[in-house]
């Protein structure tokens, strides 16, 4: 089964308006000037930065996310986002269930889950993240920790076209630690095995697993080179053009 690899910038919580414009119109310039690219390329701003950011790319080929969205299309939920919101101001895509959204606000599998039904109705793609503690690495519960998020997190409907699975192992987020080939690829095969249950073995066989956790030029290609790791969902390196784009130019 081939599936084209996706590369996510995750920005985070990085950049004033002027750095974010600057950096959209960096990679939108890259993207530009390849359009034969072997992957499809994401950018997920901060949400006060979407708008620029989508009129920024706009007919370049990148698409842009957001980071996060409320389970609710509106009503009283005073600094919350929703997801029909996101798709207004140009987003195509939300990333759910960062496990810096569970560590910082306390998301559960259940809030994701609703988070994405409520992307899907809108009509976004939802990244739905998971990812083991190094506790629970050392453990021995990697893979049934991530079998259950997963469960948990995915809800019905979730399909090739409007899911894609992160694998990011905490330990692995920012710290320059990454996992070993043979440690990624363990683990993005017991996801896809645990999808053929979720979602069935056609679905399972198309859905995109992005492997995340201090993904850099140096070694990208051989984690996405993986049978299945179907690309990146990058934070740190995401926010210099040129390291970015080392990474989206050797996906194929
Ligand atoms: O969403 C991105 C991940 O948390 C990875 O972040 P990082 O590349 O800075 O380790």
């Amino acid at each position: 089964m081939s599936r084209r690899p996706l590369i996510a910038g995750n920005w985070k919580m990085n950049g004033l308006k002027a750095d974010g414009i600057a950096l959209a119109d960096g990679v939108a310039a890259k993207r530009r000037a390849e359009p034969d690219l072997a992957c499809d390329v994401l950018v997920c701003p901060p949400f006060l930065l979407v708008s620029d950011v989508a009129r920024a790319v706009a007919g370049s080929g990148l698409a842009v996310g957001g980071q996060d969205c409320h389970a609710k299309t509106s009503g009283a939920h005073t600094g919350d986002t929703s997801p029909v919101m996101l798709k207004d101001a140009g987003c195509s895509h939300v990333i759910l269930g960062h496990s810096e959204r569970r560590t910082d606000h306390g998301e559960t599998d259940a809030e994701v889950k609703a988070k994405a039904a409520a992307a899907h109705a809108a009509g976004l793609v939802a990244i739905v993240c998971i990812g083991e503690t190094l506790a629970q690495r050392d453990g021995g519960e990697t893979l049934e920790v991530n079998r259950r998020q997963l469960k948990g997190s995915l809800p019905e409907g979730a399909n090739a076209d409007n899911t894609v699975i992160a694998y990011e192992p905490v330990w692995a987020i920012g710290t320059g630690r990454v996992a070993s080939p043979e440690q990624a690829q363990e683990v993005h095969a017991a996801i896809r095995a645990e999808l053929v249950k979720l979602v069935g073995e056609t679905e399972a066989g198309k859905m995109r697993i992005l492997y995340g956790g201090s993904m850099k030029p140096e070694n990208a290609a051989q984690l996405i080179a993986l049978p299945d790791v179907d690309g990146g969902l990058i934070g740190g390196a995401s926010l210099k053009v040129e390291d970015f784009w080392a990474i989206a130019r050797n996906c194929g």
